[in-house]
């Protein structure tokens, strides 16, 4: 049984978190000092009448890099396009994109990583020299065009920005990395989403639901709806932190905030690995995921909490996982090669 859908930071097909996203700097909560570079960025961008430099949001799924993106474009006064990596299959759909935007327009490219090569190398230019160099016609007859573009802003987002080429990377003048959430952070967050959504919720109720989001807003806002459904069926309404934790726990969350993959996760090396190391790849497969949803999702948050370690040789379960499994530590190295040792 997995409970994937309501506590993974992956986006849903039918993304509920549109609801909840603040729409201006002063409402996003946390990542303060993101916020407050961006908001230097957007101001003299805005006095001087210019595009803002190019901005490449990178960090764990369910961060805020698209809700930030918006808000970019929305400080800035200026429209928001938005298309994704594998969605730009020709040069020629970036380049209708880009010659269609008004000036010092933000186009947000997500999964910016995952964009086609040849796509990318037109991307160059375009950010550079605002300029696009297209061939026209085949064979010998074939010429370079270059069109000019209106000034324009690229916001790029990625959770891999390791598999961004160095090219591309360079030229995006403003780099911001979003970090997982505080707990005091996630609890306005959980708060501020209970308001909209006419939660009645308890002060203890709302850390609760703070403390197992997995450090992510995404993850909060799912599980507040969750729990708000539990407590409208169960309890009398208000959201106390008991009601929290009997539906979380129902949810197969932990006190820590893992879900019952993270432990298949955590239990897989431990059981069949002596703790590791293991590489990834066999990890995947033994979880029957992709190894992107290992890396990108699963991993950054157990990293985080110090859980596992990724070492050149593989993943390795440090002391705390073994404790929070409540499995007895082997003996010695957690290679296990000492565990006839005492
Ligand atoms: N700082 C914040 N304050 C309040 N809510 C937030 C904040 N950041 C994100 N959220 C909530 O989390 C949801 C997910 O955020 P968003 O879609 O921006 O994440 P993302 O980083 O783009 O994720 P992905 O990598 O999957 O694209 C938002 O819709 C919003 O409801
Ligand atoms: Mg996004």
């Amino acid at each position: 049984m997995t409970d994937q859908p309501i506590h993974t930071p992956q986006r849903q097909p039918d993304d509920p978190d549109a609801a909840l996203r603040p729409k201006s700097l002063t409402e996003f909560i946390g990542q303060e000092a993101a916020r407050d570079n961006l908001r230097v960025f957007v101001e003299a961008a805005r006095a001087r009448g210019e595009a803002m430099d190019h901005v490449l949001f990178f960090g764990p799924p369910g961060l805020g890099k698209t809700t930030l993106a918006q808000i970019v474009a929305k400080e800035l006064g200026v429209g928001f396009r938005a298309t994704s990596g594998p969605v730009i299959a020709k040069a020629g759909d970036l380049a209708a994109l880009l010659t269609n935007l008004e000036p010092n327009d933000v186009l947000f490219i997500d999964e910016i990583h995952r964009l086609n090569p040849v796509v990318e190398e037109v991307l160059y230019p375009a950010m550079e020299d605002r300029a696009l160099d297209i061939i026209i016609g085949e064979g010998p007859s074939a010429r370079s065009v270059r069109i000019d573009l209106p000034p324009f802003t690229l916001v790029g987002a990625t959770t891999r920005q390791g598999l961004l080429t160095t090219p591309l990377r360079d030229r995006f003048g403003i780099p911001v990395r979003l970090i997982f959430y505080t707990e005091a952070e996630l609890t306005e967050v959980v708060t501020r989403g209970a308001r909209l959504l006419g939660v009645a919720m308890a002060a203890e109720g709302a850390r609760e639901i703070a403390r197992r989001s997995r450090g992510t807003p995404r993850v909060a806002g799912r599980l507040l709806r969750r729990v708000r459904d539990f407590a409208q069926v169960r309890a009398a309404g208000e959201v106390t932190a008991e009601v929290a934790d009997e539906a979380l726990t129902r949810l197969e969350i932990d006190a820590l905030g893992l879900d019952a993959m993270d432990r298949r996760y955590l239990t897989m090396i431990a059981d069949i690995y002596k703790g590791g190391p293991v590489g990834v790849e066999t990890l995947a497969a033994g979880l029957a995921e992709p190894r992107d949803t290992v890396e990108e999702v699963i991993e950054p948050f157990l990293i985080q909490l110090g859980l596992v370690a990724r070492t050149a040789r593989g993943r390795c379960l440090n002391d705390a996982a073994w404790s929070h499994l409540g499995l007895p530590h082997p003996n010695g190295s957690q290679t296990g090669l000492f565990d006839s040792g005492k």
